[in-house]
């Protein structure tokens, strides 16, 4: 039995708790909404987050982060990209000793570029990192916390951390495969939102199966080039954080990327959208780092400069579907 903290009570956290209570590990979860740690610890359920999903009896959480932080040398971080920095300056305020972090988010931070593991090692002292880590792919919490088939990679540049992630999570429901690819698995788990964006977008126009599949895989070479650019192993966009999570995220009314696309589709705006989701949707934010990233490094990421058009200057959609069909002939 290991101690690991998980830090973050939203839909992921929880339900990634429960696979290493599972498991058999003692788990002691961090959240700062006292209502949710309180049903969590008592009923044993997050009515806000996951809603009608009974886990594990041994569920416990609390909001005191000294406490989470302290319970464990291993730390899930488990909020969105936003709330990254943040937390990881208190995890180094209040620390007593050297951390393993994995973190389970999907964004890059607009501005800056940096990737979620980058935030961590900057904002953590040296001596208090023992080792950073990602655990993504197609994965949506409401599958997971139900205990359904579901497969993921750890990735990181330290085989210490890939081997812990691998051993810490792995159960017959919740297959982790190793990757030593942490620039592609993080890129790949970001970008995705954006296609997913742009996937709902053209559901929610009323648009068919031919437009999705064109969206999807001209997504995945627009996350490939971004990503190679960045120093990405092409080959792990065929894997789970590639076309794995692309095809989870574009096709399921679990992803909330894709249905905030859809509502954006219907004629909602991106406010009225964000106002009625409740939860996270981290592709709104990651179009506009990769757009901004996709010019600083000159990279050719058409459906992602068309979706910044829609999000960020109220480009009318069917004039950007007229822009990506009519561009330039070119080879595949
Ligand atoms: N849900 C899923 O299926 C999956 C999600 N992910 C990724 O996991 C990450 C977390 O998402 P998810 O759990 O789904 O999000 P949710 O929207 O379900 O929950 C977000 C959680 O983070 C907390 N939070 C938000 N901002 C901060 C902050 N600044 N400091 C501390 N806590 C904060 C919220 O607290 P409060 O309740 O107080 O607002 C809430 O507990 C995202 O990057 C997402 O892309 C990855 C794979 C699957
Ligand atoms: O990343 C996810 C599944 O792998 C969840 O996607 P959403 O954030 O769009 O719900």
């Amino acid at each position: 039995m290991t101690a690991i903290s998980v830090l973050g009570t939203g839909s992921w956290g929880t339900a990634l708790a429960n696979v290493l209570l599972d498991n058999g590990h003692d788990v002691l979860m961090w959240g700062r909404n006292h209502t949710v740690a309180e049903s969590l610890t008592q009923d044993k359920q997050n009515p806000e987050y996951l809603p009608d999903i009974i886990l594990s009896d041994r569920m416990t959480a609390t909001t005191s982060i000294e406490s989470a932080v302290n319970h464990a040398d291993i730390l899930i971080l488990a909020v969105p990209t936003k709330g990254i920095r943040e937390i990881c300056q208190q995890i180094d305020q209040v620390t007593t000793g050297p951390k393993t972090i994995i973190h389970v988010s999907k964004g890059l931070e607009p501005k800056t570029f940096k990737r979620i593991s980058e935030i961590i090692e900057e904002v953590m002292a040296a001596d208090h990192l023992q080792g950073v880590g990602v655990l993504s792919g197609p994965s949506h919490a409401e599958e997971v916390a139900r205990r359904q088939p579901t497969t993921v990679a750890i990735a990181s540049h330290d085989k210490e951390v890939r081997q812990l992630g691998q051993d810490l999570f792995m159960c017959d429901y919740f297959r982790v495969y190793t990757n030593d690819d942490l620039i592609g698995v993080e890129i790949g788990g970001a970008l995705k939102n954006i296609i997913a964006l742009a996937a709902g977008l053209s559901d929610g126009l009323g648009y068919g199966d031919n437009a999705k599949a064109a969206l999807m895989t001209r997504g995945l070479a627009e996350i490939t080039r971004l990503g190679v650019k960045m120093g990405a192993d092409p080959m792990t966009y065929l894997g789970m954080a590639g076309l794995g999570d692309l095809i989870v995220t574009c096709t399921s009314v679990h992803s909330r990327n894709w249905r905030c696309g859809e509502m954006l589709g219907k004629g909602l705006s991106l406010q009225q959208a964000l106002d009625s989701m409740g939860m996270v949707v981290e592709g709104v934010r990651t179009t506009q780092a990769a757009y901004e990233m996709s010019r600083a490094y000159e990279v050719e990421m058409p459906i992602t400069h068309a979706l910044y058009d829609v999000l960020f200057n109220g480009g009318p959609v069917e004039q950007n579907v007229r822009v990506l069909m009519n561009r330039q002939k070119t080879n595949e």
